[in-house]
């Protein structure tokens, strides 16, 4: 008897799910064909000349190399044996670009931005995907997740929104936030230390879902005034598990996403988001559903945050004090700009800078906090620990606040080991290890070429400076900026490069070679017009969690075997040896966290 097939319930969706599957074969194939005749006409690319890897097959090029949760040892490989500048296969042969060298990241980013865009791949996606108010707003929550988004576009539009969000990440704004980041991070101390009591003054606790939970509540807190997940008590908010599982669901669709060029021209967007809710592909579906629940939330507070601001402007001279949160000061901009006939962001880009921020300032620092505090808990790195307790010990003997317990903002600033540690686990440990361009007209991109030992021995490069060299570059071409490669160059951070060493922070770097990075030469926060606009709120965020978490615990490993997985950002998950020698991997980190 033949397998009856179902799809969301629906009796009819099996003729049109095998009406769709005929219709995705076709569009691959006419993509297939468009790829091979536009590169017939080309005139021949200097990337050909390039080294780089074969391609693991001809109709994917290296991208299940490339967006593979087991990918990070890929993507180091290929600054190590191909140096800064690396031929890369995408579709059907497209040839692709990793960048990692400093010469050519300079270019990009700082000296020829125009020349580059975000991949068009994510205008197109959400263009494809969703209604035409919708696909914008999802756009934007896609854009920071994959790639850089302030906004849905490039050049002037996204230059204004730029101009209107950047100020509320200045220092006056992010002293004002202080107060809240402690009271998330001493919320999360005291769920800790009554866990850690239960059973004794130690348990085993996983930090890493820990880390994700305090991020999430710290951002909600301060850019939206809004409580996602008060840390004692379990959480079920839809919005909570609809951001947990964007991240990994849209990264396994990264292949898939790779037509998204070419099928967002097919039809007018209604059409497009009819394809789509008929896609009888799961992970698509959970994707659309998400965005919904985004979408809806941010509007449901963006309502709200309206309503108060008119009780504020009633009540009795703001005796309540105004909401000092982002997206309340931005709003208040916003009202008096429009008050002024002045720059202002319409009410759907207000809820998409609600999803982007979250988005951006999220899994990010989680994965940022969830890697120092393992960096810490290894057994040969534990005095970093101590040192850091003490450090914050000395500095409270010098704050006069009101408890005596929490450092002010400047206070925060002078803590030099917590800074080194911070700077080198960012610096080695990127959370976003790369992220996306393509090339929008022809260009020259200057290179240092370092491809001297063609070493297969991941990790035993030997890096030799041969001069600059220029490799034109045609238009459409897709670019993979490398995070990490360029944070681990021997010509940029010196011989110990791929080693986690806080004290090169202590001292004086060893290398004039400058990479365009908006933070400390490294290019975690990438840098240009398009460098993370909340990198001192990320920064200011997790040295309060880090030093209210240090000064209360002490942290150290168990025996469980911990992996670091790549889903646009890194996130860590438990490996466990089952019988007959199968492996099985489950999310976490688990810490043993001691009460002090
Ligand atoms: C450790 C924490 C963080 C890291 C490593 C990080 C990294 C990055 C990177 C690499 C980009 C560039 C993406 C690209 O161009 O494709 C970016 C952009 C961005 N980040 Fe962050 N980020 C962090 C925290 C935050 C926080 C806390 C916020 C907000 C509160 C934020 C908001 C944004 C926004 C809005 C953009 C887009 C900027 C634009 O396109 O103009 N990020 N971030």
């Amino acid at each position: 008897m033949k397998s009856q097939t179902r799809f969301w319930g629906s009796p009819f969706i099996p003729p049109i799910s095998m009406t769709l599957t005929s219709v995705a074969a076709v569009f691959v194939a006419l993509y297939a064909i468009s790829r091979l005749f536009s590169r017939l006409v080309a005139p021949r690319s200097q990337i050909r000349d390039l080294p780089g890897p074969p391609p693991q097959s001809w109709a994917t090029g290296n991208l299940r190399q490339l967006f593979n949760a087991k990918g990070l040892r890929f993507h180091q490989s290929l600054t190590d044996v191909y140096g800064g500048i690396v031929k890369i296969y995408g579709f059907f042969g497209d040839e692709q670009l990793y960048i990692a060298d400093p010469q050519a990241l300079q270019h990009i980013i700082l000296r020829e931005p125009d020349a580059f865009e975000e991949t068009a791949i994510f205008t197109e996606q959400a263009a494809l995907f969703l209604s035409e108010t919708d696909a914008y707003n999802f756009f934007r929550t896609n854009k920071v997740i994959f790639g850089p988004g302030l906004v849905a576009t490039t050049g002037e539009q996204h230059a204004r929104q730029r101009r209107l969000v950047t100020p509320i990440f200045g220092v006056p704004h992010l002293r004002q936030l202080v107060p809240v980041f402690y009271r998330a991070a001493e919320r999360l101390a005291d769920v800790l230390h009554s866990q850690a009591s239960i059973e004794g003054q130690s348990a085993t606790m996983d930090m890493s879902e820990w880390m994700s939970r305090v991020a999430l509540e710290s951002v909600g807190q301060t850019v939206l005034g809004y409580s996602f997940d008060p840390l004692d008590s379990p959480h079920n908010n839809p919005y909570t598990a609809a951001i947990k599982e964007l991240i990994p669901t849209l990264f396994s669709l990264a292949i898939v996403r790779e037509l998204a060029p070419f099928l967002a021209k097919i039809g007018p967007p209604s059409f497009r988001r009819k394809l789509v809710e008929w896609t009888p592909h799961n992970a698509v579906q959970r994707v659309k559903n998400m965005a919904d629940v985004m979408h809806k939330t941010a509007q449901d507070i963006l309502e709200r945050k309206r309503e108060e601001m008119a009780r504020d402007d009633t009540d009795d001279q703001g005796a309540r004090g105004k909401a000092k949160d982002i997206i309340s000061i931005l709003l208040r901009a916003n009202e008096q700009a429009k008050a002024q006939n002045a720059e202002q962001l319409s009410d759907l880009e207000l809820t998409g800078q609600m999803t982007v921020l979250i988005f951006g300032a999220q899994d990010t620092t989680a994965s940022c906090l969830s890697r120092v505090l393992y960096q810490l808990a290894q057994p040969q790195h534990r005095g970093f620990q101590d040192k850091i307790r003490r450090e914050i010990q000395m500095a409270k003997l010098d704050v006069h606040s009101e408890d005596g317990v929490r450092l002010d903002y400047d206070a925060l600033g002078k803590l030099p080991i917590l800074d080194a540690v911070l700077k080198e686990t960012l610096r080695l440990f990127p959370p976003v290890p790369f992220v996306r361009r393509s090339v929008k007209k022809e260009t020259l991109i200057p290179y240092v070429s370092q491809c001297s030992a063609l070493n297969s021995d991941v990790g035993g490069t030997q890096e030799m400076d041969m001069g600059v060299k220029t490799v034109r570059v045609p238009a459409g071409t897709i670019l993979f900026m490398s995070i990490m490669g360029a944070n681990r160059l021997e010509s940029v951070w010196g011989t110990d490069a791929k080693e986690w060493n806080p004290e090169r922070w202590l001292e004086a770097m060893p290398s004039a070679v400058k990479l365009p990075g908006v933070f400390q030469n490294m290019m975690s926060f990438l840098g240009g017009g398009r460098s993370c606009v909340g990198y001192k709120f990320a920064l200011l965020e997790m040295k309060i969690i880090l030093a209210v978490l240090i000064s209360r615990f002490a942290f150290s490993t168990t025996q469980d075997e911990i992996v670091w997985n790549l889903s646009q950002i890194i996130s860590p998950s438990i490996r466990e040896k089952m019988g007959s020698g199968l492996q099985v991997e489950r999310k976490g980190m688990p810490l043993i966290v001691e009460s002090l």
